[in-house]
């Protein structure tokens, strides 16, 4: 057992800076412990002794009777230092500082937390916070907190169920935690980490996930989450969806690069989580309603969605979000179609969404039959239920109908239930009784839909093969980047550096007769904007060119014209997360199309591919108005080629490719720039 885990199997806990004064945050957690009949040995500490809540109070933790699995400490930030040291002492594996006044208050406070973490690390004590509101595990009744949720009835009644929601902000992780058990959800922890000052929230997310009555994981993150962690997290296979706050600061960084525009931090994070199957939520609703996803043990098999509504209005607004939200609505096959025709009366629709109207409220049977059919359709990987008003009554047949055919066919079922909770007051019971995760709009339940596909979808785990080449030393001008290109297995115009205008002449003629002409100036990444590049330059015009260029004081490089092809980026920089492969359509005109998608890399086999595939332009690869198609092949190679070129090289740096051609039948990098990130 890993000593984070005592935060929720401890058997018992010491409250440091307990008190009986009535409304101070000390005496919460000792009288939670008890109102809620925590099992384990409850030790609270204060200098004066006696007894608190009627348990024997200890000076210090050095007094108490041992082993002490957990402390919570909830004394002033001065007198924290201190305690740790006792905690030390005691031996105590984990403890849980909620008081403030630390790093989230200056440098002052920095200093002190910077303390505090260091004498915990030199006596092997982990700790949770500071400035945190402590942690929960429902089943073995660990209630290390002073929240005032845990005063509510309705959570003292409540039973546990296998969600665990953990969070930086401790209002927040209680809050949500607060508004999920009002709709019916059962936690089983809710851990809170504040500063993050040792013990992230991420990590404890991964030691959850390794909990087998753990179902699924919430999170609420500050801090760039460390991609270890992430990816450890990610290979529990158990269902995570993270709100990570800080979206505003896109753009904020300053980037030498096209690719490090394309691919601020917040973007690479976005990429990092659909890469490893962790859902991004982009609000508390959007948090919990994936939470509600995850608590139905169904799985989709594939991203394919069946609309069944008895409202037309809502069944076209659930179609249009499947679309939006990247899953598909599945046309049905012939025979489906067929037989919902036989079952639904006329005025409804037996394509997707489906319309079995109405009438259902008079002929119950009608969910029945339609969602038979549609179940046993194998192009249906989950169904979406669509309803409007509703009684309780109404609410009851088709859950009927709607778990049955969940049950029977193994496919997630949600349902979108848009209508007052008073017409119908038992239906978010009789629905989370069946299992059905339940929203209030169209929208939600696809958003969930789509939460669920993305926690369910394979992964590749492999990565492939980097190329064994070394960071360059320096930044390399561009002839010297594209030989390393070359030598790498990527396609680079034939060409070279002329040191006279004859030779300049002499390169034209090699190339066929007409060239272009680029300044070699290191340091001058867009060099079309100042006129150091000119294209298409016959064997006539060669001298002229050669020392109009000269004049920028570089050398002269003269390469052969590349036929048309469609223009993109490729680029690569070292993010907060690890290096980030970027690919955008455009060429230079990229940031304005702003058409890109990243991957942290290693790229697994599939990925390179993927890629290409979500450029919303994809189109002009495919050869659009006419146009031959493009080698997207090769492209799909030079990206793999790319990632692996760069596999051992350390961080700190940007490669752009810019532009990169796919040709009819080839890829060529048509120009690079390799730059040393000045902050690393
Ligand atoms: C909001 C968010 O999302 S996250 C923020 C979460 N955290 C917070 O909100 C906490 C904010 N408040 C604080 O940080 C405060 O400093 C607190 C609540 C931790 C402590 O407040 P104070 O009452 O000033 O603490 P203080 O250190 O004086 O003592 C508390 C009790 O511990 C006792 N105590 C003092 N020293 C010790 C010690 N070394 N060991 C044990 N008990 C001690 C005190 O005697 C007192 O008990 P008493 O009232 O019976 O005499």
């Amino acid at each position: 057992m890993s000593e984070l885990s005592l935060l929720w199997n401890a058997e018992s806990v010491a409250v440091i800076g307990a008190t009986e004064r009535e409304g101070a945050l000390g005496r919460k957690p000792v009288a939670y412990l008890q109102r809620y009949g925590y099992p384990g040995r409850i030790l609270p500490i204060n200098p004066k002794g006696g007894t608190i809540l009627g348990y024997q109070a200890y000076p210090s933790v050095l007094d108490a009777p041992g082993p002490i699995d957990l402390a919570f400490i909830v004394v002033s930030a001065d007198r924290v230092p201190a305690a740790v040291d006792d905690c030390v002492a005691a031996g105590i594996k984990v403890a849980i500082i909620a008081s403030s006044g630390f790093a989230e208050t200056g440098d002052e406070g920095a200093a002190l937390q910077a303390e505090t973490v260091a004498r915990a690390r030199a006596g092997g004590l982990r700790l949770v916070g500071p400035n945190c509101i402590g942690a929960v595990g429902f089943g073995n009744k660990v209630m290390a907190t002073f929240s005032p949720l845990f005063s509510a009835e309705a959570v003292v009644s409540l039973e546990p169920g296998g969600l665990g929601i953990v969070s930086q902000s401790g209002a927040l992780g209680f809050g949500a935690a607060s508004l999920g058990i009002e709709r019916g959800m059962r936690p089983g922890w809710v851990i809170t980490t504040g500063n993050d000052a040792d013990v992230s929230a991420l990590e404890v997310l991964a030691e959850l996930a390794q909990e087998p009555s753990c179902t699924g994981l919430l999170g609420y993150l500050e801090n760039v989450p460390d991609v270890d962690a992430l990816r450890s997290l990610a290979s529990s296979g158990k269902p995570v969806a993270l709100l990570k706050s800080g979206r505003s600061e896109e753009g904020g960084r300053a980037a030498a690069s096209h690719t490090g525009a394309l691919a601020t931090d917040d973007r690479v994070l976005d990429a990092a989580l659909r890469q490893f199957g962790i859902v991004r939520a982009g609000d508390i609703d959007e948090l919990l309603d994936a939470g509600d996803a995850f608590t139905s043990p169904r799985r989709p098999k594939g991203p394919r969605v069946a609309v069944v509504t008895t409202s037309g209005g809502s069944g076209i607004l659930a179609a249009d979000d499947v679309v939006a939200q990247g899953l598909e609505l599945t046309p049905l096959k012939d025979e489906t179609r067929a037989a919902l025709a036989e079952i639904i009366p006329s005025f409804g629709s037996a394509d997707n969404p489906v319309d079995i109207t109405a009438a259902v409220l008079s002929d119950p049977s009608l969910f029945d039959r339609s969602l038979d059919v549609i179940a046993a359709d194998d192009t249906v990987d989950m169904i979406i239920g669509c309803f409007c008003v509703m009684t309780d009554g109404d609410v009851d047949k088709a859950v009927r109908a709607l778990a049955k055919v969940a049950e029977k066919s193994g496919k997630p079922v949600l349902v979108s239930r848009t209508g007052a909770d008073f017409l119908a007051p038992n239906a978010r019971a009789t629905l989370r009784e069946a299992g059905l995760p339940d929203y209030p709009s169209p929208a939600r339940a696809v958003r969930a839909a789509a939460a669920l596909w993305q926690v369910s979808r394979p992964r590749a785990t492999d990565s492939l093969a980097g190329l064994g080449i070394a960071t360059p030393a320096a930044e390399l001008t561009e002839p010297e980047l594209k030989a390393l290109l070359a030598d790498a297995g990527l396609a680079v115009p034939v060409g070279r550096v002329v040191a006279s205008a004859s030779e300049a002449k002499a390169v034209t003629d090699e190339v066929g007769g007409t060239a272009v002409f680029k300044a070699v100036v290191p340091g001058l990444v867009h060099k079309t904007d100042v006129g150091a590049v000119k294209v298409g330059v016959a064997s006539a015009d060669a001298a002229d060119a050669f020392d109009e260029l000269s004049a920028f004081g570089g050398a002269v490089l003269v390469e052969e014209l590349v036929g048309e092809g469609v223009e993109l980026i490729i680029g690569v920089r070292t993010s907060d997360l690890g290096p980030v492969l970027t690919l955008g359509l455009g060429g230079i005109f990229t940031e304005a199309l702003d058409d890109a998608t990243s991957r942290l890399l290693p790229l697994a086999p599939g990925d390179a591919e993927a890629m290409v595939g979500e450029l919303r332009g994809k189109a002009l690869l495919d050869g659009a108005r006419g146009r031959a198609a493009a080698d997207v092949p090769s492209l799909v190679r030079t990206l793999e080629t790319v990632a692996a070129l760069v596999s051992d090289w350390e961080g700190g740096f940007e490669l752009d490719l810019n532009p990169v051609r796919v040709l009819e039948s080839g890829t060529k990098v048509l120009d690079a720039a390799h730059v040393i990130a000045k902050e690393a």
